[in-house]
């Protein structure tokens, strides 16, 4: 029932969620081995003129050297990780969708976090296809529309998850993942995209 893929009812979306996409032992195994594979950085952003050292940890991973930019960063992609590797053929073969890059997230604590923003960046083309799966602590992820204010949602991404958003999804909807005050461990979040 849990591994059921589940539409959102968001209306000028088109957002997939499946909650057990990893089993719990997979996924604390996957979260281990990210942790310690991925090689995490934590870049400087300007937002109005002031520079804050972004609040959660990232990579940039490729199979080509396209780089990636969004919130003024330039990130150039490193190789993939088996561990990415094995992931992104399991997402793959769900989605029917071959990806090229993974933006790779690592959210320390509930102070860690990811304002609201659309994957609409000009590198990722009209109608980008977004697989993201979680890891480790389970984080809310917030959508809102654009203009309508009545449209918005509240999901909480659970370890081993898979959440899919494609279609003109980006272009009507923004999407954060809020700071929270409650006592929360570490999250991975890994986001593949085509970047051609
Ligand atoms: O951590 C998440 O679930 C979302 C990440 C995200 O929105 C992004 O990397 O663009
Ligand atoms: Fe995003």
């Amino acid at each position: 029932m849990f591994n059921e893929p589940f539409k959102l009812n968001l209306p000028d979306s088109d957002i997939l969620y499946v909650q057990k996409f990893f089993s719990e032992e997979e996924s604390l195994n996957l979260f281990k081995m990210l942790f310690e594979e991925i090689e995490w950085q934590q870049d400087e952003i300007k937002l109005f003129g002031k520079t804050h050292l972004q609040p959660r940890l990232t990579s940039l991973m490729a199979d080509n050297d396209k780089p990636y930019s969004y919130s003024n960063i330039t990130m150039t992609p490193k190789p993939f990780p088996d561990v990415v590797k094995h992931i992104k053929s399991k997402v793959e073969a769900f989605t029917k969708t071959k990806f090229t890059t993974c933006l790779a997230n690592l959210y320390r604590n509930g102070k860690d976090s990811n304002g609201w923003h659309s994957d609409n960046e000009k590198e990722l083309g009209v109608n980008p296809v977004i697989a993201s799966v979680s890891f480790g602590a389970s984080r809310f992820f917030h959508l809102k529309h654009k203009t309508n204010k009545l449209h918005k949602y509240k999901i909480e991404l659970t370890s081993g998850s898979l959440l899919l958003m494609k279609g003109e999804t980006q272009h009507h909807y923004l999407h954060q993942i809020a700071k929270t005050k409650k006592e929360v461990g570490s999250r991975i979040n890994l986001t593949f995209r085509i970047i051609n």
